[in-house]
Formats: structure tokens, C-alpha cells, sequence
């Protein structure tokens, strides 16, 4: 482990990020209160003295507690809307909590499939701004171009580096923006389910450079949805279900309980 450098001088393991009792609450206006419906027309009485009827609450993350420490892999699975992205959206500072909290060393940095990259610039021009608003100087923007392009194979059939991003696949946007992220090294990165789109060959590259940057000292988390995935990469998991932590513990212990959950 003394390889992944995750321990500090006295021997104890760093803790990169804490959640403590989180929960997270989003507040839909303008969604009405199920009009035409009993329990829409119950919960307009109900609402009508203080709260708006027009906003409805989704208590989308209730009470995770969790420290993940410095040199891990942790994959986040769970069944669609069970939380996984709401919860890196919040450890990313993007989401104010309802109540609990989150700490973490330096800024971590959420790479999602839905990563604000400009779709009418092209991909040259998204690589450079990408890499300024990652902290990269231009310097260093410059120097690791090549390697950032080479590595997405967004060239690999023809010019389209030079093309705007709306004219890619969702898989091609999808590589260019995890080579644009993993050409820095992060205390903490998140990575949303951005290796099921690439093909073998990009997931096979995208596994190698997590590996690699794990070992430069920060902490992966990675959502996904291919079990494959998570087994190859992370040695720790997280099972959320409807907003609860379910599980937490080797990956393999946690994917065995998994899969007989989702067989059933
Ligand atoms: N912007 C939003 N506004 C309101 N509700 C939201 C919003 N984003 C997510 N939700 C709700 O929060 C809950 C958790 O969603 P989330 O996207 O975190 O789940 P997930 O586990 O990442 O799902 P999936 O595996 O389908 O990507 C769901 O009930 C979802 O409907």
C-alpha cells in the first residue's frame, strides 16, 4: 500500500473526503402537486397555509456517512436514481446539503458524461479551455495537448479534433472529456459512468489511467453501471438504494450481494 503513498508519516491512512450524515434534498418548481389526483388535490390543502404547492421535494440522499482515504478506488452502484450521481454532485460542492456534511482535501473534481464542455467550439478549442478551467497553466495546457488528443482517439478515424463538438457521438464527447481530466493528477476525482460509452480499447486505456492515478496519490470514485467496470478498478464499494447507504466494504463482498439483489 506504502506505493499508493495513501499513509501519512505516523502510519495512519489519510482520509481525502468524509460525508457525515448527508442528505440531500431537491426542490422541483413548478411541478405541481399531482393535479386531478386525490393526493394532489389533499396535499394543495395540506400546503396551501405555509409551504408552496408548487414546489415538490426529492429527499434524494438520506443519512450516508462514509470517509474514503488517500490511494483508493471506491465504485458507487446502486439501482437508476438510487442517488450515485447526487451524492458526487454534492462531494463536488455542486449540491448544498439538506442537512450533514462533506469535507474534503483540495478540490475534487467531477468528470460526468454531462460535463460543461462549450458544443459549438471545437474539440481543439474545448481541450485547451478544459484543461484552463482544471487549473492547468497554458503552459502546461500546451504540453500535454498531443497526448490529451492521442489518448481520447478522437483522430484515430479522420481530423475531428478540428470539428465542433456537437458534430461527435456521445461516446467520442464522452472520451474527450475523461482524457481532458485524467491528464492531471486530482486529490479527488469522480468519475460518472464516463467508461461504459468509449469502446474496449478507450475502457481497457481509461482503466490503466485510473490505476495511474490512483498511484499519484488521489481518490477515484467511480459510478457505473458495469459491474465489469467496478471490478476491475475500484477495491472498495459502495451500494446506495433509494438514497441509503446499503453497503459498504471489498469490492467483491459488495458486488456478490449485489448481483443476487438485482437477479431477484
Ligand atoms: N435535478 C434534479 N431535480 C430533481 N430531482 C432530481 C434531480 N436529479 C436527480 N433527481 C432525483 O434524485 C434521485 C436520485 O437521482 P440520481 O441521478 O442521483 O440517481 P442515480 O443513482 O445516479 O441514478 P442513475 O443510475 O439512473 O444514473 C432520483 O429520484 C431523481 O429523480
Amino acid at each position: 500500500m506504502a506505493e499508493h503513498n495513501d499513509t501519512a508519516p505516523g502510519g495512519e491512512r489519510v482520509p481525502t473526503v468524509i460525508v457525515d450524515d448527508l442528505h440531500i434534498v431537491y426542490r422541483v418548481h413548478g411541478a405541481g402537486s399531482g393535479k386531478g389526483s386525490a393526493v394532489g388535490a389533499l396535499s394543495r390543502l395540506v400546503t396551501r397555509k405555509g409551504g408552496n404547492p408548487n414546489v415538490r421535494k426529492v429527499h434524494a440522499v438520506r443519512g450516508v456517512s462514509f470517509t474514503a482515504y488517500r490511494g483508493e478506488a471506491i465504485g458507487l452502484i446502486g439501482s437508476n436514481g438510487s442517488g450515485k450521481s447526487t451524492m458526487l454532485r454534492a462531494i463536488a460542492g455542486l449540491l448544498p446539503a439538506e442537512s450533514g456534511r462533506v469535507f474534503t482535501e483540495g478540490q475534487p473534481s467531477l468528470l460526468g458524461v454531462n460535463a460543461a464542455l462549450m458544443n459549438d467550439l471545437t474539440g481543439e478549442r474545448n481541450v485547451i479551455l478544459g484543461g484552463l478551467a482544471m487549473g492547468m497553466s497554458q503552459d502546461e495546457v500546451r504540453e500535454r495537448y498531443e497526448q490529451i488528443v492521442e489518448f481520447s482517439g478522437i483522430n484515430e478515424k479522420g481530423d475531428f479534433i478540428s470539428l465542433p463538438m456537437r458534430t461527435y457521438s456521445s461516446g467520442m464527447a464522452a472520451r474527450l472529456r475523461f482524457s481532458i481530466a485524467a491528464a492531471k493528477s486530482h486529490d479527488v476525482l469522480m468519475i460518472d459512468e464516463a467508461l461504459a460509452t468509449g469502446d474496449r480499447s478507450f475502457q481497457k486505456r481509461s482503466e490503466a489511467r485510473i490505476r495511474e492515478l490512483r498511484k499519484e496519490a488521489g481518490t477515484v470514485f467511480l459510478v457505473s453501471h458495469n459491474n465489469k467496470s467496478i471490478r476491475d478498478t475500484c477495491d472498495r464499494v459502495l451500494w446506495l438504494e433509494k438514497g441509503e447507504l446499503r453497503m459498504d466494504g471489498p469490492t467483491a463482498v459488495v458486488l456478490k450481494a449485489y448481483e443476487e439483489f438485482t437477479a431477484k
